[in-house]
């Protein structure tokens, strides 16, 4: 069954999911790909199809926060830049407090993101 896969960058890591996105490229083309406006439009410079949200400071994190709660999401992978400030920090942490509250695997940088995308990868062959 096809996984839904959440992509989402902060600008100072926008290169990082680019790369990230290229390397796992054989996996997300399978994958059904949702992410915030910039980062996607980002994403669709690869070649790959995603559905793009509202922009993360206007309303994209809290989009995917909400198909999170529906179970929608089978995972996010959300590269935040520790270094940056963020007019929209309030959705930033509703984001990931609803990943905890419902289970929902999220990585928040590219080593753990690797990890996802193989477990769920390992649900796709079996
Ligand atoms: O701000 C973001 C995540 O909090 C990302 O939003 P964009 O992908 O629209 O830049």
């Amino acid at each position: 069954m096809s996984k839904t896969i959440a992509l989402i960058a902060h600008d100072g890591k926008k290169a990082d999911m680019v790369a990230f996105v290229k390397d796992h490229i054989e996996f997300l083309v399978k994958a059904k790909l949702v992410a915030t406006g910039t980062t996607g439009s980002y994403i669709l410079q690869t070649g790959l199809e995603v559905d793009r949200k509202l922009s993360g400071p206007m309303g994209g994190d809290a989009q995917i926060a909400a198909m999170a709660a529906e179970g929608k999401i089978d995972g996010i992978i959300f590269f935040r830049d520790p270094l940056g400030k963020h007019a929209h920090e309030p959705d930033i942490q509703m984001l990931m407090r609803v990943c905890d509250l419902y289970n929902v695997p999220l990585a928040t940088n590219p080593a753990t993101g690797s990890l996802i995308i193989e477990g769920l990868l390992e649900d796709l062959v079996s």
